[in-house]
């Protein structure tokens, strides 16, 4: 019997780096996998660890590299990587550093333009949501829900909780400046229901919708997601007269401070780990005035 080709490491390390030049911010978002194999018979065949360089101290160099070296680009910081593992390790022979980056492009904010110092911290997620509309029809009456999900949105400060309820199980440090980060599930019900009156045009409206949410997500200085989805919901609710009802679902996606302090470094807010699970799930229905709420609770059921 022989051993094969092996290898090990820490895989999906979610790194993410804040660079704060005053009120513009910069930020890369990656996903960084680490295999590393060479010399590594002896764990496999007698239980020696000796040559086993673990993969939580490759995850701890992932982040310490994040703020010692910065993230110039997805390839650079491989390459950095890589070179390390390598170079500082006798047992390892090969590293091989996979990395996924995640594009996210500026909210912009009125007076950017004019080149005016507006804060630049808001970030919406490269690539496409998915729109959705749902329409019923009785024969009398219309009733049309639209809206969309998987609009990933980032501000990389403004962003604060604090002054909550603590128990005795209650461990979460306040928060005074954070990032606050969700995929935007929406959905929202259009007054029109009778074919008597003029619709609307729902290609505008669409547009309309998701820069109102956008606008209200970067402008809000938030002390809750709680907060800054009723600032979503009533914005829509206030600019679009079409529209009569707004439910949100929003994830909060974690970003927790990576403690650099073992290895001599200092976390300044910069470089955070991406949580995937288990995120906060925050939701809630804004309705105009006098209206009925018809937008089921749970909008998987739509
Ligand atoms: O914006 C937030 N709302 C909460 O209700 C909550 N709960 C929590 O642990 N963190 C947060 N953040």
């Amino acid at each position: 019997m022989t051993l094969g080709q092996n290898q090990y490491g820490k895989a999906e390390n979610r790194v993410v780096r804040i660079v704060r030049d005053g009120a513009t911010h910069h930020i890369k978002d990656l996903n960084v996998s680490v295999a590393l194999s060479g010399d590594m018979d002896e764990v496999h065949l007698s239980g020696s660890n000796a040559s086993v360089l673990p993969t939580d101290t490759t995850k701890n160099t992932v982040f310490a590299f994040a703020k010692e070296h910065g993230v110039a680009s997805a390839e650079q910081f491989g390459i950095h990587l890589a070179r390390y593992f390598v170079t500082s390790q006798e047992s390892i022979r090969t590293a091989r550093i996979r990395i996924e980056e995640y594009a996210w492009e500026r909210i912009a904010r009125p007076g950017e333009e004019t080149g005016a110092d507006v804060p630049r911290h808001s970030f919406v997620r490269g690539g496409q949501e998915t729109r959705l509309t749902q329409v019923t029809y009785d024969g009398a009456s219309w009733e049309v829900v639209s809206g969309l999900k998987d609009l990933t949105v980032l501000n990389s400060t403004d962003s604060e909780f604090w002054g909550y309820v603590k128990d005795k199980y209650t461990t979460l440090p306040e928060a005074y400046d954070r990032i606050l980060a969700t995929d935007v599930t929406g959905r929202w019900r259009f007054a029109w229901s009778d074919d008597a009156e003029e619709a609307p045009d729902w290609e505008e409206s669409y547009r309309e919708v998701r820069a109102h949410l956008l606008q209200a997500f970067a402008e809000t200085y938030s002390l809750s997601l709680q907060q800054t989805l009723y600032e979503m919901g009533s914005r829509i609710i206030e600019h679009r007269g079409e529209i009569d009802e707004v439910r949100f679902s929003l994830p909060n996606k974690h970003h927790f401070l990576v403690d650099l302090a073992p290895f001599g470094l200092k976390n300044d807010n910069e470089v955070y780990l991406a949580a995937d699970r288990p995120y906060g799930l925050i939701e809630a229905t804004v309705l105009r005035e006098g209206r009925e709420a018809r937008i089921p609770v749970d909008l998987s059921n739509l």
